[in-house]
């Protein structure tokens, strides 16, 4: 038997074309290889399962072998082998099926994950790094004949007898002068490690020597002997394929250790097990979140029937949980098509809500069972359900229930609880609840003790997603308004029938309103009088919640940009009932006036933290004259 042929296709010569648009990802010939030498293990199991097939099957073992003088990669399995005929069809005519559509359509192409696989390039991927190769196979159907066939990277190929004794496979790499560094023990065991380490037939990759219990000695001390045994790169049942039922918490803080040997340990994880109407296992934990969010993404690790194929799952995971870390594994995800193409296939839709929902199940879960422990994490999750109550309706609608809001002394509350809490003192005139929140605490103390000592609650809002948690909840809470405590002076946070009145005439009041107005020389501020409590605060300086949030969303580029540019602008109000006011009313000496105003407009931005530089300084000066 000999044969020599020509592969039909149009394009004289594919595989420099191969070479040149895969080059920068060629360490996946590898994995393409090693793939589908587990797929021919697995089907001659499959085979012999359904009856198809009645030889010894063997251990199931695939190898990878490196000959650094021959400069060759071999890789070896005992799967279903081939005959002569199979090899026309798979390799010469399957495998190159759709090859000249792939040279027209990806000429541009940047990424070689695009096109391996999708034009059943897998087998081909070889020609990246050989000049030449060569299969040596031997089929599993009774009386086959071994078969070789050899291609030197042109479109010509020779099939004739083979020298295979035994079931299986071997692919023979004539590694090129421009991929030497393939012939290396240390990168073939990293590539095989970043691709293979999970997969479900064992991958031999050399030997290791192995110290062994060896009986005892004669003072009785076990002995141990040294033993060169297989060294094989992977776990062929990793976690996530596995029932929850039969792992313990340890088992799947061990695969965290094993994916992320540096991390910290997770808060609590989701095992994720689908079959219909898409296929999708895998693992998600939730880690401690850090600061530094960017370093955190990208953690979770696509797999494909247990072959690693990329960490950049973004359109599959819901942008909210791209903090999870953990494992995704589906054959029904189009792993080697383009982005767009992702984001509009139906599949990774459903994934996306079917995440979206465990998620949610999840943490309602724990809050039902240990409320105390979930408050606990809630520092740490608070952010991904924050996230996605902004950004996804359908989480929203799951996460209300056990969505936390925090208070300034650290109660935590469902959205229900808090209405509850709040709703008797906290009810405007018109029968709007309102909502004081804080978004620094320790700048805006002054002002939250007004409003603890109005008797209402202040909730914590100062984590980097609350602008627009703020926003979502004003949005969905009915009849709700969220107001900064420091928007207003505290009585007029919330509006109420019972409003003090300014016991100072009017001509009084103009006078004091242009004592203040000649006190303050800074741009951008109002004067107003007030009838405040004569207890409240003298001079209170604040920004009008509207125009605050108009400005901050300008800041982070929402569109906003005609209130950016506006010049900041705050509201002084005076206490027309304070005893200061009085003071000054009584005074007939302008300058003492004038000092009285600034000093208390002064004490009022210091205690915002908004009296700086050479203001401050006079500040000090001033009040060290007045002691
Ligand atoms: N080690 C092997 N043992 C038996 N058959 C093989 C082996 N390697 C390849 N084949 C056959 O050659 C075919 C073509 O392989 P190739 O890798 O090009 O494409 P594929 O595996 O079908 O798809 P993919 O592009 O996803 O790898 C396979 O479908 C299989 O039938």
């Amino acid at each position: 038997m000999e044969e020599k042929g020509s592969i039909s296709i149009h394009t004289e010569n594919i595989f420099p074309i191969i070479k040149k648009f895969l080059y920068s990802d060629n360490e996946i010939f590898l994995r393409e290889l090693v793939s589908n030498a587990v797929d021919a293990v697995q089907k001659i199991k499959r085979l012999a399962a359904l009856g198809q097939y009645n030889g010894e099957l063997g251990d199931p073992l695939v190898e990878v072998a490196l000959d650094e003088e021959k400069k060759t990669i071999t890789i070896s399995d005992n799967g279903l082998g081939m005959t002569a005929e199979e090899i026309k069809k798979y390799i010469n005519q399957v495998a190159f099926s759709g090859a000249s559509e792939f040279v027209e359509k990806f000429k541009d192409a940047k990424d070689a994950n695009e096109i391996i696989g999708k034009f059943g390039l897998g087998f081909y991927s070889a020609f990246m790094v050989a000049d030449l190769v060569e299969i040596q196979t031997l089929s599993f159907q009774e009386g086959a004949e071994p078969a070789k066939w050899v291609c030197d990277g042109s479109t010509s190929y020779e099939i004739s007898a083979g020298t295979r004794t035994t079931r299986g496979t071997d692919i023979i790499l004539h590694i090129n002068s421009e991929s030497e560094e393939f012939l290396s023990k240390g990168k073939l065991n990293e590539i095989l490690d970043k691709y293979g380490k999970f997969l479900p037939v064992p991958i031999k990759f050399g030997t290791e020597t192995q110290s062994l219990p060896d009986g005892e000695d004669e003072e009785g001390k076990p002995k141990t002997k040294e033993v060169e045994t297989d060294h094989i790169i992977n776990t062929t049942a990793p976690l996530w394929t596995k029932a929850p039922a039969d792992l313990s918490d340890q088992d799947y803080l061990d695969f965290y250790k094993q994916l992320y040997p540096f991390a910290e340990d997770p808060l609590f994880w989701i095992h994720l097990n689908v079959d219909y109407p898409f296929n999708l296992t895998g693992v998600l934990y939730f880690p401690k979140v850090k600061n530094d969010f960017d370093m955190q993404r990208n953690k979770i690790k696509l797999f494909s029937r247990q072959v690693f194929i990329t960490d950049e799952v973004k359109d599959i995971v819901p942008e909210f949980l791209m903090l999870l870390h953990g494992v995704i594994d589906s054959p029904d995800i189009p792993l080697n098509v383009s982005r767009s193409f992702l984001q509009a296939d139906s599949n990774v839709k459903k994934i996306n809500s079917y995440i979206t929902k465990k998620v949610a199940d999840k943490l309602a879960e724990l809050f039902n069972k240990d409320r105390k422990s979930y408050e606990e994490k809630w520092s740490d999750i608070g952010l991904f359900v924050k996230y996605g109550m902004v950004s996804e309706e359908k989480f929203y609608d799951k996460a209300k229930d056990f969505a936390l809001l925090t208070n300034t002394k650290e109660e935590n509350f469902t959205l229900d609880e808090y209405r509850d809490k709040v709703k008797d003192a906290q009810t405007d005139k018109n029968g709007q609840l309102v909502y004081i929140y804080t978004t620094e605490p320790a700048k805006q103390d002054s002002f939250i003790q007004a409003a603890n000592k109005k008797g209402y609650d202040v909730l914590l809002m100062n984590s980097a997603i609350d602008t627009h948690f703020v926003s979502s909840l004003e949005h969905k809470l009915e009849k709700t308004a969220l107001k900064r405590v420091d928007s207003s002076v505290a009585s007029k946070l919330i509006e109420t029938d019972e409003a003090v009145e300014s016991v100072l005439t009017e001509e009084q009041s103009a006078t004091v309103k242009s004592v203040f107005e000649k006190a303050i020389v800074k741009p951008g501020f109002t004067v107003e009088i007030v009838g405040l409590n004569p207890d409240e605060f003298p001079v209170t300086v604040t920004m009008d919640e509207f125009m605050r949030r108009m400005k901050e969303m300008a800041q982070m580029g929402g569109g906003m940009s005609f209130y950016g540019n506006m010049p900041d602008s705050y509201k002084v109000a005076i206490n027309g009932n304070h005893k200061l006011v009085n003071r000054i009313l009584q005074s007939t000496d302008a300058a003492e006036q004038n000092a009285l105003a600034k000093q208390a407009v002064d004490l009022a931005l210091l205690s915002q933290g908004m009296l700086t530089g050479a203001e401050l300084t006079d500040f000090v000066n001033r009040s060290v004259e007045l002691i």
